[in-house]
Parts: structure tokens; sequence; C-alpha cells
């Protein structure tokens, strides 16, 4: 049977430009932000084709929400995360049903509010030791340091361990090597080929793959007496607790580096809102890293970490399926279809964003009203797999913008035009490079005055 998004509830736009067998795959290979941006204008529900396979995609928040937080039985996760196993096993990131479940209940106290707490202090020093790494006029790969930064934060708050040295750099590397493998085997026009012919993109796959794996197994090995290998391997073997370490390791790393790595880049090239967020640090911080402590003064920081999320939420785009026939709003949905949400293209509708591309942190001033429909604004996604690690990528997020800010000013490279987005794993920048300057401050709270 061929699922189809039914029109008994009206015809549902069906999106332009579909090539014969191929439906809208290379669209949304080839410019997957613009494919998103121009579907958000046909419908709050509009149909296209991957290969032969129709799929909607959502654009309105009261959907997007029934859908997210409806009952759990009507929506799996489908097949595009069967596609990621390679990468992620059966680990928690994308495992379905009764063992997500499992796997759920088994991560979900790592990250809980208590735990978090104490994880704080962690993050601070990360953060803090970060920014003392750099010195004036240096020139730093900014996705790079992010990367490494974020990847120190889970190993050592979750697991309790410091990285070994090559570990980022092997991550950083390969990553982007095996999501694009990955995409390529799931829609590319030749999938069904590229692993049966010998061919250096199939090389290079899977000597990308192979090194990510030997890393998470070293650091399994290497910290076996680390407690929280001890909860998450408890009803787990080997090969599941290597599955929900990559999970944690990767979701709860990369996310949060390309956020990061944005917020740097927007601050950068908005003067005033550089301003504002200077004079934060300068009121709450004066001359010291931020602490735990600071995280309920740091107001403006943290409307800039939620403006930033809007404007490029890390995890762009992602689908369910149809486990049964089910309504969506007024349509009927034949099982078995993908159905799609982002908040890419939902962070940036007028509807629900004035001027919906400019960088406003204000918009989430209280007093301001501006406040989007729920639904509207999900960086995090909602329901049974809405992201555990949310808080924690928020804190984390306050915590390094306020810590670097109080001591450097990043600023792109002369002449270097806005970063293009890249849409793979996550919604990073391009390759971006940063000079970094240390930046006069003023008296702080501590009473202590920068040497500048
Ligand atoms: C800015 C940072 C982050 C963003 C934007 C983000 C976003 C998301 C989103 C949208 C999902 C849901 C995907 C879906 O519904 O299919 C998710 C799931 C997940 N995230 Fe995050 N995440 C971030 C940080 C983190 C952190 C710091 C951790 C852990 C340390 C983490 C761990 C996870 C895990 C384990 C899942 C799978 C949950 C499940 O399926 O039950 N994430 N994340």
């Amino acid at each position: 049977m061929t699922a189809s998004c039914d029109r008994t509830a009206g015809p549902i736009p069906r999106a332009p430009g579909g090539l014969p067998l191929l439906g809208h795959a290379m669209s949304l290979i080839r410019d997957p932000l613009g494919f998103l941006d121009r579907q958000r204008g046909l419908g709050d529900i509009v149909e296209f084709r991957l290969g032969s396979r129709t799929a909607c995609i959502l654009n309105h928040p009261e959907l997007v929400r029934a859908m997210l937080t409806g009952p759990s039985r009507h929506f799996d996760r489908g097949e595009i995360f069967t596609r990621a196993r390679p990468l992620f096993g059966n680990g928690v990131a994308v495992a379905d049903g009764r063992h997500h479940r499992d796997r759920r209940r088994a991560v979900q106290p790592l990250l809980n509010s208590a735990r978090l707490t104490t994880y704080l202090d962690t993050m601070a020093k990360l953060a803090a030791a970060t920014a003392a790494s750099w010195s004036e006029g240096r020139h730093i790969d900014l996705n790079a340091e992010m990367t490494d930064l974020t990847l120190s934060v889970v190993a050592a708050t979750i697991f309790g361990q410091r990285l070994p040295a090559e570990f980022s750099a092997v991550i950083h590397r390969n990553l982007p090597i095996v999501v694009a493998g990955l995409a390529r085997r799931a829609y590319g026009p030749a999938a069904v080929l590229l692993d049966r012919i010998p061919h250096p993109e199939r090389k290079n796959y899977r000597t990308a793959l192979n090194s990510i794996h030997r890393m998470v197994d070293a650091l399994i090995s290497a910290n076996r007496d680390s407690p929280t290998l001890a909860e998450l391997s408890a009803g787990a073997d080997e090969r599941q607790l290597h599955d929900d370490v990559t999970s944690l390791l990767i979701g709860g790393s990369h996310t949060s580096a390309a956020a990061a790595a944005w917020q740097f880049i927007l601050i950068s090239r908005n003067p005033q809102i550089r301003r504002r967020l200077r004079e934060e640090t300068d009121r709450v911080l004066g001359s010291r890293a931020a602490d735990p402590a600071d995280l309920p003064e740091l107001v403006y920081t943290r409307r800039i970490v939620q403006e930033t999320l809007r404007l490029y939420p890390p995890i762009w785009l992602f689908p369910r399926r149809a486990a049964d026939d089910v309504r969506v709003g007024r349509h009927s949905v034949e099982r078995g279809t993908q159905i799609f949400y982002s908040p890419y293209a939902m962070h940036r509708d007028a509807r629900w964003y004035p001027r919906p591309t400019s960088f406003d942190p204000d918009r989430w001033d209280p007093d301001r009203h501006l406040q989007p429909p729920q639904g509207a604004y999900l960086p995090f996604a909602a329901g049974v797999h809405g992201c555990p690690g949310g808080d924690f990528a928020l804190a984390e997020l306050t915590l390094l913008t306020a810590t670097i800010t109080a001591t450097w000013q990043l600023d792109p490279l002369p002449g270097s035009s806005h970063p293009r987005p890249v849409a793979g794993a996550t919604l990073g920048p391009e390759p971006v490079t940063m000079v970094v300057t240390a930046r006069p401050r003023p008296t702080g709270r501590d009473g202590s005055r920068s040497p500048s």
C-alpha cells in the first residue's frame, strides 16, 4: 500500500517540483533549508514525495504538538531512525516502542534536575578552562573549539571522566562523513548500490564509522569503574551500553556545540546585542568566570541562548511515522506515512515571530508579550522522545556564553561573510575562524579590574 495524506478534509497542498522516481529527495538533500522555507508558505500540512513514498510536513504548532504529545501508540519514529543505526545502534536516541521506554528509563535519571545541579560546577569550570586556554590575537576554529568543550562537558558531568586528548578531534573529523554517508544511503539516487560496489565513498564512510565506534569503546573500557556506566549498564548488555553512551555523547555535544558556535557568530555581528551582553556580564561577573549561582542573574545571556536556538535550532528536522491510520488536525493520514516537523521552518514563521529572521533576544522579554503559541518553539521537541537534556543544554550554553564574553571578544576575520548554515546531523555553521581579543573590563562586583 502506498502511504499518503488523505484528502477528505480538502486537498492537502502538494510541494511542486518532484522528479520522477526521486520525488523531492534531491531538493531535500541539496537545499534542505530552502526546501523547508518554501513548503511553509504552502499550508499547515504539505505533502511531498521521498522516492516513491509520500510524506507530509506539518507547519502549524497545533498539529505539531498533537503529533508529538498525543498518544504515542499513534506515531513511531520510523525508518529514518532505523537508517541511523550504523551509528547509534539501538541506543536511546534512535530506539522505539518498548525498548525505547526501557532505555529512556535508564538514561533519564542521569539528566534529571537533582543530577543537573551536581553538574553545574563542572560545566562552569570547563567553560573557564576553555577561556583560559585562548590567548590574545589567536585565530580559533570555532566549531572545533565548541565541539571540544561540549564533548568534555558531557563526559566530565555525566560520566565523571576526562576525555582522551584525541577523542574530540576524531569525532569532529569523522561525524560529518558518517552523517553524509547515512543520508546518501537513506535517500541518495544510488542508495542501493553504495554498499555493494567498492569505491572510495564506501571506504571513507566505513573508516569514519569505525573510528567513532573505536573511540566510544576506548572510553568505556578506560572507565569501567564509573558509577554512571554501572547505572546505565543495569539491564543492558555491552552492545546496548555502547549504543547509549554514543547517544549521550553525540546527542549531548554536537547539538550544544552547534548552538554555541552560532551564538558567538550572532553576538559578533550584532554590536548592540554584544554591548548589552557585556553590560550584564560586567555587572554580574566582573572579571571572574560564571559560576552556577550566577545563572538566575544572567537573564539577557539566557535570552540570547533562547533566540539562538530559535534561529538555528540544532535539530532542524525530524520525522515521525503514522503507526496507524491517524488524524492530524482535520486530515487523516495513512499508516506508514512519514510526517516531518521542522523547528527551523516553524521558528521562522512570521505568524508566530514578527521579523522572523532578525536576531532579537528581547523577543523573549516577558514584558513584550511576544511569546509564541505552544508548539511554535520546540528546539528540544516534546513528548516521549523530547530531549531529556534540554535544561542541561540551557545551563551549559548560558554559563559558557557569559564566561567567554567576560574575558574575550570573538570577531570574524575581517571581510568574511556571515557563515552559511550546514544542515547535517545538526544545523551548525560552515567552518568559521574567529579572532580572539581581550576586552577591557570595568570594575566588577568583586572589585577587580582587567589589565587592559
Ligand atoms: C542545544 C542542545 C540540544 C538540542 C537542541 C537538543 C535537541 C533534541 C531534540 C529535538 C530531540 C528529540 C528528537 C526526536 O524527537 O526525535 C533530542 C533528543 C535527545 N537528546 Fe537532545 N538536544 C540538545 C542537548 C542534549 C544534551 C545536552 C543531551 C544529554 C546530555 C541530550 C540528549 C538527548 C537524548 C538522549 C535524546 C533522545 C531522547 C529520546 O528519544 O527519548 N540532548 N534532543
